[in-house]
């Protein structure tokens, strides 16, 4: 056989998901991890005057301050689609922007309103797996805070892991398990910007009560109760699915679905006080037992969110139009 190439090497990519050029691996910390001083004050991290060059940068692009932001999980893109009078800006075309490079994740911040609320909408999110950093999967969630945005909804796809759920269900997020956080992959790891928030900020109410509370009157509101679901979530680093074993672990630790997001992105907005909404939308039952011969895969995850759409819309629209009047009478 002829010599392997670095030509070869590339090709390889042409049998992945990829729809952009990947980004080049950051390890900008010592351990290799792309976690090291990655908290913004690195060289190779971002600022707080950098992220407000991108806020500020967003504000000349829109007449009114979004209320809310909402990141969409892969598939749920059209979320954002419920945005009237929307003005779209291409991750690439925003300085100092990662860009999207997982099928399913468009790649554009989405402003306007819903139900006359200010909004805007990642229509795509950074996970590791790409290769980003986490501090810098989640440097959208500062900008966020930066423009004024006060409440964050973040949705993804999970495997279902609880085995009461079904394919199709949302789960309401009531609480995490940060197992990247216990291998000391953090997005708040090095050196803490207090302008941002705290050195030790506290997790505990991460998932604010009122709104989970107020999610679950929707779902009866829109007959969608028999769904949805409350539950723990995971983010594990991916982009490979997880092994009979892991799952088996991770359900017996209590965990009813994971991902490969999320966690992160809670954390920062935590850590700069958003209030956090979460949900998951179960696009497949983890398999958990070595005589099933299912396997997870991308696509499937990506047509469930297409057949949830309509629902996912309308659910999302309300909790804006109900989180917002919360917010106003606080
Ligand atoms: O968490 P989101 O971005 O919704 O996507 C989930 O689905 C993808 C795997 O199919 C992974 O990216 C996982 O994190
Ligand atoms: N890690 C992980 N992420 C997912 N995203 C959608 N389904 C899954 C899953 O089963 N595992």
């Amino acid at each position: 056989m002829a010599p392997i190439n670095a030509n070869d090497i590339n090709d390889a990519k042409a049998f992945m998901p990829a729809k952009k050029v990947l980004p080049e691996v950051e390890t900008d910390g010592a351990n290799g991890n792309g976690n090291g001083n990655g908290n913004g004050n690195s060289p190779k991290g971002y600022s707080y005057e950098t992220l407000l060059e991108i806020a500020n940068f967003l504000l000349s692009r829109i007449s009114v301050k979004p209320h809310i932001g909402i990141i969409c999980g892969s598939g749920m893109g059209s979320l954002a689609e419920t945005i009237q009078e929307p003005v779209s800006i291409l991750y690439e075309d925003i300085p100092n922007f990662p860009v999207s490079t997982v099928e399913g994740h468009h790649g554009q911040l989405v402003f306007g309103k819903i139900n006359d609320i200010p909004v805007m909408a990642m229509q795509g999110r950074f996970h590791y797996y790409e290769g980003y950093p986490l501090w810098k999967c989640c440097l959208p969630v500062r900008v966020m805070k930066l423009i004024g945005i006060k409440t964050l909804i973040a949705t993804n796809a999970a495997g279902g892991l609880n085995p009461s759920y079904k394919i199709g269900d949302i789960m309401i997020v009531k609480d995490h398990i940060n197992m990247m956080g216990f291998a000391g992959n953090n997005p708040l790891h090095g050196p803490n910007d207090e302008r941002f928030g705290p050195r030790f900020p506290p997790m505990s109410k991460a998932y604010n009560y009122e709104y989970r509370k107020v999610a679950r009157e929707i779902a009866k509101e829109l007959n969608i109760d028999n769904i949805v679901r409350e539950g723990v979530y995971t983010c594990l680093g991916g982009p490979n699915f997880e092994t009979v074993a892991e799952l088996n672990m991770l359900k017996m630790v209590g965990v009813d679905a994971v991902g490969m997001s999320t966690v992160h992105e809670v954390i920062t907005a935590r850590h700069c006080d958003l209030n956090v909404f979460a949900l998951s939308l179960i696009t497949n039952e983890c398999v958990t037992s070595y005589d099933n011969n299912d396997e997870a895969n991308h696509e499937e995850v990506l047509d469930v969110g297409r057949m949830r759409q309509d629902i996912l819309r309308k659910f999302v629209s309300k909790l804006v139009e109900r989180f917002a009047q919360i917010e106003t009478n606080h």
